[in-house]
Parts: structure tokens; C-alpha cells; sequence
């Protein structure tokens, strides 16, 4: 074992020992090659046929490159006509003596070898897709494959193919275009110089990059011209692989205007999406630590896709495309029902060395087509069942090494360096491009500038006009059911409409046609199909009007929002009141509510708000815009009718009472009657409570801040006239406000509460504190009623034993457990406090009573001590001879310059200036009492009296110095 030889033969990896053998392992594949032998019988099998799921998965194989070769590497991968794909992994038994051949068999719907040129790819991948756009429908086309398999440059091949075919089938309609990359979490606009982007769902639920730049193209030539300039600012970085390898996902998407056909609004959509290389540990093994988290972020979304394309295969009824940015975005390709074509193209490399890359891909490739169920008996069938072991026969190691020692030798005699297949590659330069927006954008200038002058217009205009109507109207574009319905309710009043004609002519004597007998019968099925059609969305219209309802009459903070709610509000009720531009950003329940507070209170002028629910409720379907482009967003809100913009708006105003009340009334809320509502200037947050439910106006401060229904009007005036107007103060989240850039800013409070109850909260910080005030008081009755249960005429000591053992059987609640903590705590102070000045007392009575003893003259003498001067502590009567007292540990005598202070107030007080250095104990007079202190205080051992000041106390000194205060 130890000798050199079968070093040689055992000490080599995978990849190394298929170099080594590569003749035999080489010339086992091409035997296959040449006479393929049957697949194994199980191969292959997606749950349903590739046309009901609406996806194919294709492979394409790439051509192995001279420099593989020359590294050793052969071809271990062949694509069958039949798209049958077989992977030949060469092995070596772990004696390493001994060679086999694993052909893994996989079955796909095409299986595009080397042979097949671009042409051929796109004619079998994308073409039907490309002609499915110009229909009227959606699709998407994605590489998928390892790092340097081919991805971009099939990619880019499809790119120009289906730009041809496409304008030669759009015959004049319009085309636009956009592109993103998704790099990481982010989304980049690579049209706007890669600028950051969200995404926006639209109302028939697809995602799209909102806002971006969509830039109207008018040949293939122009639509080409700004596919290179995005991707040419796509990040992409060397890596192991290859030195261009991309470092995000593109997705391109090419929209076709609807062909004017049917209804005419269908606009068909292209999605071209180059997946970046999945990466394997060997791939990455020169990567710094920013690649390998960027590599694992593409692995973690690419993992996402797979679930996706998984759980569709698989029929699955819930498919979890909002993990991920990628996911959202090919939403479409999960949830379209069939409706939305896929491709999926893997692309594989044929080396020898990625041979375990290559079946991962496959593998998955698989899972994605439906084949198996993923990972539980699918992945055993994909493991094993599919395998066609080939022994190839044993190496004769001595044979080998003989040889190997041979070689080496006449190299080392022709002065030939040893093989450099083995040494390590250069470190590659990383990061060569990302997504450094100043970069970018430097080098998008540039890029722009070689642009055709009519692209570069265009894109400069595009880029101006962020966000264009055909954006805002896709994203208000209905699901298709919702279409359905209103096409089924349509169709059933057209009908009753017949019926309701043939009676009356029946009425009249008329004989009844048979086509309208017909028509009558007709009504029946088309109202209960409208009827099947509708109830899904009519139930979702009534939940939406009762959410609307129900925030117009509780408020913000009356009920946990969700998005679902807001998403509802937005569909159903929003378009309705506020016209089809105002939207909520139903995605985030926080500006949502802020969103919808604006809009109850702009809608005070809005003609709109004047539409009954049971109008609404009556119209089967409402249309929306549920997000526009954060600028148009901005736009439209600013164009949102002034509540007094004008003076017959202000006079409607004054009229109506309120935004709030037109906007109740509209939603069919129950209004009390109540007194006009009063219109109070203020200059902050502070509105006047009304003794009656209903909304209150406060608008900016007048001068004299009076009360005047005139002050909105007053308000406005003066701004016409250019008087500049205080602004009120703005909270982080005021209550319901309203007014435009002209308008007079109102506040609007509302409050819908029932009469007599006073004001429901009108703001969350209203709630907040309303809540906190709640919950005080809970505490504090469980407090009470916890205190009352045993307190009565109890001890002290009997109090706190009951209050331990409630405390210990742990049934109080927690607020009652607070405070019964709270009342022992105490109850054990009073306690001990009663201890130290019983104690103190006992002491001072002690003292007194040593000093009734003492000579007569001694007390003389200390009677004569000015009051003032020896001011310690003690019975005053006996003049100073009370005994001083220090705290053990703290330094703290009553002694030092004592005398500047005044009466000695008691028993154990020192009173004066206390020149102790703790000034914990010291009141505000700078006394300290035995009942604030935390020590016991004991007797100055052996000094009972002290005479004068500072000077007269030498003891203190003497102690203050051994203290260290000094
Ligand atoms: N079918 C093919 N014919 C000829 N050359 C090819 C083919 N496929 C790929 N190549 C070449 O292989 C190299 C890597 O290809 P490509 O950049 O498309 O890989 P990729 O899968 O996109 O990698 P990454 O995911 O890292 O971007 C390129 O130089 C490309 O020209």
C-alpha cells in the first residue's frame, strides 16, 4: 500500500481520474453513440401532458470547446432525437483499479445536441410563443442551467429571432418593451440606468417592475438596440467558469398591443428571462465572500423557481410564488392555469468535469417538467431507476505507473514542464461590473450615445414619462374571471331584456315567436350562469363595502388591517368613490391606512362620493387601479379633488357637513342626526371634541384662532389673495387630513360612534393612549378587587401573608400580580421603617435618661451651648447631649460643620449643613431623617457629645479622614 505506485492510481479526485482514463471512459460513450441501447422502462412521465400544463422543458446541449479537450475532458453527454438525453458518468470503483459507466437516461420534449443550431432552438422553443404574443397571450421563455452552460447565448439568439417574427406579425400595433434585472433582493429599471425598482401587483394579480421604464419600440433593430444596452449594463462577473458569467436574473418582456380582435383590449406578452448559472461548491471555490453570498442568493431564488414550476407540474392548488422578487415576477407561469405558455430551456455543458453539475441540472430540469413527485418517490425514481450500469474492465496499475514514471522522465530529459492541467487557475478579477449605480449610469451614458438617434429619443422620452398609460392600464387590467362574469352579466341582461319584450307582446295579443320562446328559455341559464359567474366577486364587492363601512365608522385603529382588507377596499370601493385613478398601496397595510384616511377626507368635493353603496353593490364589477407609479401615485393624488378648491366646493362643503358624511352616506352608514358640524381654527393637532357624533373641520389657524364655520372659507380666500397661510403641525399620523397644494388644509376627525358615547379614537395615537388608559384602569380594578378580598380589617402581617400565598397559587392575573407585588413591597417598607424608629426611639429614651444622670454641671454646661452652633442631634431640652449617630459603612457622620446649621429637629436627626458626602438620605433642607435612611443607624461608639462647630469636632474629623472623606 505504501509504495508509490498505487499512490499514484489511488490519491486522485473524480475529475482527475476521468482524465486519466479517459480513453476507455470516452469510447464507452461514443459506443453508445453509435448503437443506443433501449432506455430503462421507467423514464420519463409528467403528470400531465406538456399542452394542459402549458409548460415544456427543453435541453440543449453545448458543444464541448478545443480548450476542454486539450485539458483532458471528453463528451459524456447525448441527446436522442426522441428527446431522449443520456448522461455518461464515468466511476471508478473506490479500489480505483476498477472502471464503470453510469448512463443516466432522462426524457424531456426536446433534446437539442450540439448539432442543433440556434435556428433550430428557437423554432422548436420559443416561435409558438412568440406567435401566442401576437395573439393576445402571455409567456415566458427562461434559461436555466449551470454557469457557462449557454444560457445568455441561446438567450441572446431567441432575443433577436423573436424580435424579427414579432414585428413581421405585429402589423402596426404597438410594441414596448422593458427590462429588470434581479440582482440579490433588488430589482433594477436597466432601461433608467439601472436604477432600483419595486414591483407592483396588478389587479388581475400579475407583478410587474412599478414604476419602470417601458420604452415603445417601432422595428426589431430598435428593440435589439436596447436589449444590448441592458444587458450590457447587467452585472456580470469572472468567475471559476468563465470570465462573463452573469450575476443576476434579466427578465425582458416584450408587450404587443391587442390586435383589435374580440374585445380589443388583449395585449400579449413576451417574457424572456436568462436565469443566472446555478453554481456548484466547485465553481465558486475562487469566489471572495461577496460572490459566494450572491451565488447563494441565486441558488436560494433558483430554488424558489423550481418550487414553483414543481408544485405546477404537480397540479398543486397553492403554489408559493410570493417567496421570492423572481417567483413574483413569473407569477404568471404558476398561476396562469395553463392560459400562460412556458418554456423552460436547461442548458448543459458536455465536459467530463461537469458531469455531476450536469445531472443536477437535468434532475431538477425533471422535477420541473413533473416527472416523479419531487422529493419523495420521484427523487428515488430520478436516482435510480433510470441508471444503466456498463463495467468497463480494471486498470493494470503497475502497467500505469510504469508508464506514468516513464513519461515523466523523458519530459524531465526534453526539458518539458510538468502537465499544467493540474495547477490551480489564476485568481479571477472579481465583480467586474455590479450594480454600482454611478457606474452604471456612466456607462449607460455612454451606451445611449451609440444608440440610433431614434432609440435614444425614445428612451430619453420613455424615461421622462415614467410610468406610461399603458402601464397604468395593465396594471388595472381585470383577472379574467372577473371578465367572464361581467360578459356572462351582461349577456343575462340582454336576455331578460328579450323576455321581458316577448310578455308584453304575448300581453298585447301578439303571438309569441318561437325565437322568443327561445329567448325566455334562454334567460333562465344565462342569469344562473352570470349568477355562478358573479357570486365569487359580488361576495368579495359586499365584503369590501362592509370594510369600507366599518373604517368609515370605526376608524383606523378599530380592528387589525390586513392587506387582503385594503386589497379589497381598493378593488371594489375606491375606483367607485374616488374615480379610477386613486388607489391604495394595498401591499403595505400602514400607508394603506394613511392612504385611505386622505381619501375619505378628500373625497368631501368629489362628485363620486355622492354614489350610493347600493348603486354599488348593484354593479357587478368595479374597476381599479390598484397601483400606479409612486410619481403618477403622487400626480394623482394632487389631482384628487380639492375639498375647497373652489367656492362652490366650499359651499357644498359648508352644505354637506362633511367629507366624511357624503363618504358615509355613500357607504349607507346610519347618520344620527345631529347639529351642523362646527369648523374650528386651530393650529395644531388639537380638535374640538363635539358632544355628538360626526365628523369636526379644523383648518389652519385664523389669527384670532376663533371658531367660525367662515374660517375654511376666510382660509382659502386668503390664499387666493396670496396671504401666506400658518401650517398646522403636522403629527406622525394625523387624523383623517385632507386639502391639495391649493386647497385649504383641513383636518377631519372622525367619529361615527354611537350618540352620547362620546368620541371613539380618531387617530392612532388617540387609540394608543385611549387603549394604555384601558388598561390602566383594568389594572387597577383587578388591583382593588384583589386588595379587597381579604384586606378588611386584617393585621399588617396578616395582609402580607395573604398577599404572598395569592402571589404564590399564581391565579391573580398579571396586572393583579403587579400590583399585589407593588402592595407588599410597600407594606414590608412601612414595616421596617416602623422597626428603625421604634428602635431609634428606644435609643434616644436611653440616652436621655444617661443624661438625667449625669452631674448637674455638665448639663449646665451644655444647656449654655448656643442653640445653632452645636446643633446636634438629641432632646433639645437637654441641649446637645443627644448621641450622634453615624450610618456603619458609608462614611456618614452627624458630625462636621454642624454648627452652621439650625435646631436639632428630633430624635437621630441631624439637621445643618450635612457635610456627609452621600447625599442619598439629604431632604431638600439638607436634612436626612432615620426614616429615609436605608442603614440602621447606630451610636458613635464612645462620643456622645460634641460642643461648637466643625472646629469642636474632632471625632468627626478624625472618622471622616479614616472614612476617606477627609
Ligand atoms: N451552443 C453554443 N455554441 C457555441 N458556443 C457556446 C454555446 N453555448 C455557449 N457557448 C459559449 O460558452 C461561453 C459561456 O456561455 P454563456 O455566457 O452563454 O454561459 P451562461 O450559461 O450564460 O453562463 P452564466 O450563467 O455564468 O452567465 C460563451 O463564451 C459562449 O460563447
Amino acid at each position: 500500500m505504501g509504495n508509490a505506485e498505487s499512490q499514484i492510481v489511488r490519491n486522485v479526485d473524480k475529475r482527475t481520474s476521468r482524465r486519466d482514463h479517459r480513453l476507455i471512459f470516452a469510447a464507452a460513450a461514443q459506443r453508445f453513440r453509435t448503437a443506443p441501447f433501449a432506455p430503462p422502462l421507467v423514464v420519463g412521465g409528467a403528470s400531465a401532458s406538456s399542452a394542459e400544463r402549458g409548460l415544456r422543458v427543453c435541453i440543449r446541449k453545448r458543444p464541448i470547446f478545443p480548450h476542454e479537450l486539450e485539458q483532458g475532458e471528453f463528451d459524456v453527454i447525448s441527446c436522442l432525437a426522441t428527446g431522449r438525453v443520456v448522461v455518461h458518468d464515468a466511476r471508478m470503483h473506490p479500489d480505483m483499479t476498477n472502471m464503470y459507466m453510469n448512463h443516466y437516461d432522462f426524457a424531456f420534449d426536446e433534446a437539442l445536441g450540439d448539432a442543433a443550431d440556434n435556428a433550430a432552438v428557437y423554432a422548436v422553443t420559443a416561435r409558438d410563443l412568440v406567435f401566442s404574443a401576437l395573439q393576445g397571450q402571455n409567456s415566458t421563455v427562461m434559461m436555466y442551467g449551470q454557469t457557462g452552460s449557454g444560457k445568455t447565448f441561446t438567450m441572446r439568439s431567441i432575443y433577436s429571432q423573436a424580435a424579427e417574427e414579432l414585428f413581421s406579425g405585429a402589423a402596426g400595433r404597438q410594441v414596448t418593451t422593458y427590462f429588470v434585472e434581479l440582482l440579490g433582493d433588488n430589482c433594477f429599471d436597466m432601461l433608467n440606468q439601472g436604477m432600483s425598482c419595486q414591483l407592483g401587483t396588478a389587479a388581475d394579480g400579475s407583478v410587474h417592475p412599478n414604476p419602470c421604464v417601458e420604452v415603445p419600440v417601432q422595428d426589431a433593430s430598435e428593440l435589439l438596440a436596447l436589449i444590448d444596452l441592458a444587458t450590457k449594463l447587467r452585472a456580470t462577473a469572472a468567475t471559476g467558469v468563465h470570465d462573463q458569467s452573469s450575476r443576476s436574473h434579466a427578465i425582458c418582456r416584450i408587450f404587443v398591443e391587442g390586435d383589435g380582435a374580440g374585445d380589443g383590449e388583449a395585449e400579449g406578452s413576451i417574457t424572456l428571462v436568462d436565469l443566472a448559472g446555478s453554481e456548484h461548491r466547485i465553481d465558486n471555490a475562487e469566489h471572495n465572500a461577496d460572490r459566494r453570498k450572491e451565488g447563494a442568493k441565486i441558488n436560494s431564488s433558483l430554488a424558489a423557481l423550481k418550487d414553483c414550476i414543481r408544485a405546477t407540474a404537480a397540479g398543486a392548488k397553492f403554489v408559493n410564488f410570493r417567496q421570492n422578487r423572481l417567483t413574483q415576477l413569473l407569477r404568471g407561469c404558476f398561476v396562469g392555469g395553463g392560459r400562460h405558455k412556458t418554456v423552460v430551456i436547461a442548458t448543459v455543458s458536455p465536459s467530463s468535469k461537469d458531469t455531476e453539475h450536469s445531472l443536477n441540472t437535468l434532475r431538477h430540469a425533471c422535477i420541473m417538467d413533473g416527472q416523479g413527485d419531487g422529493k419523495s418517490a420521484g427523487g428515488a425514481f430520478l436516482a435510480e431507476k433510470n441508471v444503466t450500469k456498463e463495467v468497463l474492465g480494471s486498470i493494470n496499475v503497475t502497467q500505469l505507473a510504469r508508464d506514468r514514471k516513464a513519461k515523466r522522465a523523458s519530459e524531465k530529459e526534453a526539458g518539458i514542464l510538468p502537465d499544467s492541467s493540474n495547477t490551480k487557475p489564476s485568481k479571477p478579477a472579481h465583480q467586474t461590473k455590479e450594480s454600482n449605480t454611478s457606474m452604471r449610469a456612466a456607462l449607460d451614458r455612454k451606451c445611449v450615445r451609440l444608440l440610433e438617434p431614434a432609440v435614444g429619443k425614445a428612451l430619453v422620452e420613455a424615461r421622462a414619462a415614467w410610468g406610461t398609460l399603458r402601464q397604468r392600464k395593465r396594471l388595472t387590467r381585470l383577472p379574467p374571471d372577473v371578465v367572464a362574469a361581467n360578459a356572462a352579466a351582461e349577456a343575462a341582461e340582454e336576455a331578460a331584456e328579450a323576455a321581458a319584450r316577448a310578455k308584453l307582446a304575448a300581453k298585447s295579443g301578439l303571438a309569441v315567436s318561437e325565437s322568443e320562446k327561445a329567448a325566455e328559455l334562454l334567460v333562465a341559464g344565462a342569469v344562473s350562469e352570470s349568477h355562478k359567474a358573479t357570486s365569487s366577486a359580488a361576495s368579495e364587492q359586499d365584503k369590501a363595502m362592509e370594510l369600507f363601512r366599518y373604517f368609515c365608522a370605526n376608524g383606523r385603529a378599530s380592528r387589525e388591517w390586513r392587506k387582503n382588507d385594503f386589497r379589497l377596499i381598493n378593488t371594489f370601493v375606491v375606483p367607485l368613490l374616488y374615480g379610477p385613478e386613486a388607489s391604495l398601496d394595498w401591499a403595505h397595510p400602514a400607508v394603506a391606512l394613511d392612504e385611505l384616511e386622505r381619501l375619505v377626507g378628500a373625497g368631501a368635493d368629489a362628485d363620486a362620493v355622492k354614489i350610493s353603496v347600493s348603486e354599488a353593490e348593484a354593479r357587478p364589477v368595479v374597476t381599479r387601479p390598484p397601483l400606479l407609479p409612486s410619481s403618477s401615485r403622487r400626480a394623482s393624488s394632487s389631482e384628487l379633488p380639492s375639498p375647497v378648491g373652489s367656492s362652490a366646493g366650499l359651499e357644498r362643503l359648508q352644505e354637506e357637513a362633511s367629507p366624511l358624511a357624503a363618504a358615509a352616506a355613500a357607504a349607507g352608514l346610519p347618520m344620527p342626526s345631529r347639529p351642523p358640524p362646527r369648523v374650528r381654527a386651530s393650529t395644531g393637532d388639537a380638535v374640538a371634541r363635539r358632544p355628538l357624533p360626526g365628523p369636526t373641520f379644523t383648518t389652519d389657524a385664523d389669527a384670532d384662532g376663533a371658531i367660525a364655520s367662515e374660517a375654511p372659507a376666510a382660509a382659502f380666500r386668503a390664499r387666493a389673495q396670496g396671504v401666506p397661510q400658518p401650517r398646522a403641525s403636522r403629527s406622525a399620523s394625523p387624523s383623517v387630513r385632507a386639502g391639495g397644494t391649493g386647497g385649504a388644509r383641513l383636518q377631519l376627525e372622525m367619529d361615527f360612534g354611537q350618540q352620547g358615547q362620546g368620541y371613539g379614537p380618531t387617530s392612532h395615537q388617540n387609540a394608543n393612549r385611549s387603549r394604555r388608559e384601558a388598561l390602566e384602569q383594568a389594572r387597577q380594578e383587578s388591583l382593588a378587587k384583589a386588595l379587597t378580598k381579604k384586606a378588611g380589617s386584617q393585621t399588617r402581617e396578616e395582609e402580607m401573608q395573604g398577599l404572598e400565598e395569592q402571589l404564590a397559587s399564581g391565579q391573580c392575573s398579571a396586572a393583579a400580580a403587579v400590583g399585589l407585588k407593588k402592595r407588599l413591597q410597600s407594606l414590608k417598607a412601612t414595616a421596617i421603617r416602623e422597626e428603625r424608629v421604634a428602635a431609634a426611639r428606644a435609643a434616644a429614651a436611653a440616652s436621655a435618661r444617661a443624661a438625667a444622670a449625669a452631674p448637674v454641671a455638665a448639663r449646665v454646661a451644655a444647656a449654655a451651648t448656643p442653640v445653632g452652633e452645636a446643633a446636634s442631634a438629641g432632646d433639645q431640652g437637654t441641649g446637645g447631649t443627644g448621641a450622634g449617630y453615624w450610618r456603619p459603612g458609608t462614611g456618614v457622620s452627624n458630625a462636621g460643620s454642624m454648627g452652621s446649621g439650625g435646631a436639632a429637629v428630633g430624635p437621630a436627626s441631624c439637621c445643618g449643613n450635612n457635610n456627609n458626602n452621600n447625599n442619598n438620605n439629604t431632604n431638600n433642607n439638607g436634612v436626612w431623617s432615620v426614616e429615609d435612611a436605608p442603614l440602621p443607624l447606630q451610636p458613635l461608639p464612645g462620643r456622645r457629645s460634641v460642643a461648637g462647630g466643625a472646629a469642636a469636632a474632632p471625632w468627626a474629623n478624625e472618622f471622616s479622614e479614616a472614612a476617606g472623606y477627609g
